[in-house]
């Protein structure tokens, strides 16, 4: 386990993302980078701090998810989508954790806009950037903090093979869809259709012409960037099944399951606590 930065306040974390020797890493040919949306004011949540600095054991949940992203060697670079009222807490967040590879630029008013930012910022045409454009790019929530290496590596190597990919999970619950009158329309079959979930890869190529073709419409009201690539460059996304841990930070509770599980890696609940408690 690797020790926490040096002075860094916080758990001694084992950090999402490690575990074992790990998986082995995608050719070394292949220029890897990551855009993580973090503009969002966590509405759903409904506290005054944005999710994404909200703390789990003393330590903003954003900091978790950059931990699981900047330990695995073959990413690049780390663009990271910000408001710009938070822009000095994520530059202390930056600081206090020792993150590294990390670029900040203005998130937008929507998650895809602020992806878009992202994406700029990795463009080769950008003046006195230091960042290269990558061949794949990894989006991710960062309200997303147990993201392993080896899910990193299967959705950036199928992007490579089929230009899109992204993480599933089977459904929980049926999809229904009402009509306006709030009685049911019609109901989806659960089995033949999946959540989708993060991370997602694309050829940077691939995704940064989706968003560039892409309508006011889907930039204010779209939620799949996975859909982009399909409906502007005719990319059909490879879905590879995914962790339950891959579940997106969103209401007040999952902070507390979020903190239970980084305490389990700790090993600070122990089997007879669980069984204890139920
Ligand atoms: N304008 C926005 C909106 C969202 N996000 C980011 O997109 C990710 C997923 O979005 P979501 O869970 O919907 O976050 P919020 O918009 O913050 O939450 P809510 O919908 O409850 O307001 C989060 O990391 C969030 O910070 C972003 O970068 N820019
Ligand atoms: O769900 C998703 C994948 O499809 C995205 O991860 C994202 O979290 C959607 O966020 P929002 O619902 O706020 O647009």
């Amino acid at each position: 386990m690797d020790p926490g930065p040096a002075g860094a306040a916080g758990p001694a974390e084992p950090g999402p993302g490690v575990r074992g020797a790990g998986p082995a890493a995608p050719a070394s040919s292949l220029a890897v980078a990551a855009v993580l949306p973090a503009g969002g004011s966590g509405e759903r949540m409904g506290v005054p701090t944005p999710k994404q600095f909200c703390r789990v054991l003393e330590r903003p949940l954003i900091s978790y998810t950059l931990q699981a992203l900047e330990r695995v060697c073959w990413i690049k670079d780390i663009v990271v989508s910000v408001t710009r009222e938070n822009m000095e807490v994520m530059k202390d967040i930056i600081q206090k954790y020792q993150h590294e590879r990390v670029s900040l630029v203005e998130a937008g008013v929507t998650r895809h806009r602020s992806i878009f930012n992202g994406l700029k910022a990795l463009a080769e045409d950008q003046p006195d950037s230091k960042l290269s454009k990558p061949e794949v790019v990894i989006i991710h929530d960062a309200v997303r903090p147990f993201v392993e290496e080896d899910m990193l590596l299967k959705v950036a190597t199928a992007a490579k093979e089929h230009g899109a990919a992204g993480a599933i999970r089977p459904l929980v619950s049926t999809v229904i869809s009402p009509s306006a009158d709030g009685c049911l329309d019609h109901s989806l079959e659960r089995a033949r259709h999946r959540a989708s979930e993060m991370p997602q890869a694309f050829l940077y190529d691939v995704i940064y012409a989706a968003y560039q073709q892409c309508s006011d419409y889907d930039l204010e009201f779209g939620t799949e960037c996975l859909q982009l690539a399909l409906k502007y460059c005719h990319v059909k996304a490879k879905l590879v099944e995914g962790s339950p841990d891959l579940w997106k930070v969103t209401y007040k509770r999952d902070l507390y399951a979020a903190e239970s599980i980084i305490k389990g890696m700790f090993g600070l609940v122990t089997l007879s606590s669980c069984v204890s408690e139920m």
